[in-house]
């Protein structure tokens, strides 16, 4: 008789929750995210659903609940690289070039196998401002610099917070050509948005927040 394996998911939430002067900001939450999936996270203004990702992110605390990591409590150090957020703040040095960011992000996290600098700037459509510094790039080139940073990166989950914002229609296509492709390598990804989401990868998991 074979045993049917059980795989732990990615991540875990167990009545997660987060407070602000001992309140709390959204009913607590429970979900799960296997390798290979697309979550929604889902609400109106103000019903926490950044404040959801950047909990995750390790950048707020856990308010209550629980978090497991591939079936472990999860831990900061253990997973650091693993888990990379994209919120309103892009994560750029202003004064460096794309080029010049993404070497240092690589130096310090490493590199997504099969990438390299040059071609993916170029596909994410940077030809030509590969070293311009970061502060004179328009809203969506910078947009586009981010989202290299994050396809250079050998994280698995990655926590999108409208990741289509000032992104024109290519842009918006790139941006799930990039979800396809990472849940299809075994990653996986929680996103936020106001507009529609037309990811050709499956349904996505929804997480619905009420504040
Ligand atoms: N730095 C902060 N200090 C105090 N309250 C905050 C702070 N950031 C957010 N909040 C409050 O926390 C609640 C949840 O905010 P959050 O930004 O997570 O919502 P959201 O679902 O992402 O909203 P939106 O759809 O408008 O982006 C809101 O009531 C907001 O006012």
């Amino acid at each position: 008789m074979t045993a049917a394996r059980t795989v732990a998911p990615l991540l875990e939430a167990r009545a997660v929750s987060f407070h602000r002067q001992d309140e709390p900001v959204f009913v607590p939450l429970d979900f799960q995210l296997h390798t290979g999936e697309l979550a929604l996270v889902e609400g109106d203004n103000g019903s926490g659903k950044t404040t959801l990702l950047r909990m995750l992110a390790g950048l707020l605390h856990l308010g209550a609940g629980e978090l497991l990591w591939r079936g472990e409590a999860l831990q900061r150090d253990l997973c650091a690289g693993d888990i990379l957020f994209l919120g309103h703040q892009l994560g750029l040095k202003a004064d460096l070039s794309p080029r010049e960011n993404l070497r240092v992000a690589t130096g310090l996290h490493g590199t997504r196998d099969g990438t390299d600098i040059a071609s993916l700037l170029a596909e994410i459509g940077l030809r030509g401002y590969e070293d311009e510094p970061v502060r004179r790039l328009s809203a969506g080139q910078k947009k586009r610099a981010a989202l290299a940073r994050l396809a250079m990166l050998p994280a698995t989950l990655w926590l999108l917070d409208e990741p289509y914002a000032n992104l024109d229609r290519a842009g918006i296509a790139l941006v799930n050509d990039m979800l396809e492709r990472h849940t299809g390598a075994g990653g996986a990804a929680m996103v936020t948005s106001h507009g529609m989401v037309s990811f050709h990868g499956g349904e996505p998991r929804r997480i619905r927040m009420h504040g």
